[in-house]
């Protein structure tokens, strides 16, 4: 496997990961604030700014667009479950690693659902994912969310650094975590997770100061980068956004200077 720093997803040994799988896990409703996203099209087009490391799409959004985009780097999440499911968190493996390399996809994601009822088959799914994902050279990021019906809080400081270490133990080269609330939390979640980097996992819109103020603290925390979706593709104004995250995460730029790109 070459050094995690000589794939695509890394740009200087950081990582910004836009996702748009949200038609799938979320459903059409998260594209109502700005309509235009219900297009694929333009957020493939937001993906092409060249901060994106990972654009994470399903299957299907990739078969029919990423001929067209060849200069967005493909992340293809392999796993995926519709909010309609209600039973215990579980997660589809829809396509194949195989058949991500096939697309053109540069690095794979994967849900692993931590101490849910269907954890023990999601990690053997994972086991054949890595695998395979060693085989062709492809990094894989892990969205490494514990859920289920006997975790009390799924963003506590301990569960998220259970989430980090976790991700390590099943040879995961980034774990995506929610952020736990403090700077310490994060910092105590990249020591459990070793030799696989963190990253942030954006979370639902909140505003531009505090959306950045998260971003940079996590950085600071130890965390290489960021997975973002909503918190970018629901702004008016995403390249912008994206203008402002690449100054944090990849020129260690204060959040006060950020917010001049905005
Ligand atoms: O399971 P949750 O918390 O609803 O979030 C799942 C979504 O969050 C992400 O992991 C990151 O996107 P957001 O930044 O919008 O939270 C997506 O890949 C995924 O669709």
């Amino acid at each position: 496997m070459r050094p995690f720093d000589d794939t695509p997803l890394s740009r200087d040994g950081k990582v910004l990961i836009l996702a748009y799988d949200h038609g799938l896990e979320h459903g059409p409703v998260d594209f109502e604030d700005v309509p235009e996203t219900m297009d694929p099209e333009t957020v493939w087009d937001v993906a092409t700014h060249d901060a994106v490391t990972g654009f994470a799409v399903q299957k299907g959004v990739a078969e029919a667009y990423a001929d067209q985009y060849d200069d967005v780097n493909l992340l293809l999440k392999l796993n995926g479950t519709s909010n309609l499911w209600m039973g215990e968190p579980d997660s589809a493996v829809n396509c194949s690693v195989d058949y991500a390399a096939e697309l053109g996809a540069s690095s794979v994601g994967f849900t692993l659902y931590g101490g849910s009822n269907n954890e023990i088959e999601m990690a053997e799914e994972f086991r054949d994912a890595q695998e395979t994902a060693r085989e062709h050279d492809l990094p894989v990021v892990m969205w490494s969310y514990p859920r289920g019906q006997g975790l009390k809080n799924d963003t506590s400081p301990g569960t998220i650094a259970y989430a980090a270490r976790q991700a390590l133990e099943l040879g995961a080269d980034v774990a995506k975590v929610k952020y736990p609330g403090s700077k310490e939390a994060m910092e105590h979640a990249v020591e459990a997770a070793g030799p696989t980097k963190v990253v942030m996992s954006g979370g639902s819109k909140t505003s531009d100061e505090d959306f950045l103020t998260t971003v940079s603290d996590a950085i600071d925390a130890g965390a290489v980068g960021l997975a973002v979706g909503r918190n970018v593709f629901q702004r008016e104004n995403p390249r912008e956004m994206l203008d402002a995250l690449e100054a944090v995460i990849f020129e260690e730029a204060s959040v006060e200077d950020a917010l001049d790109y905005l």
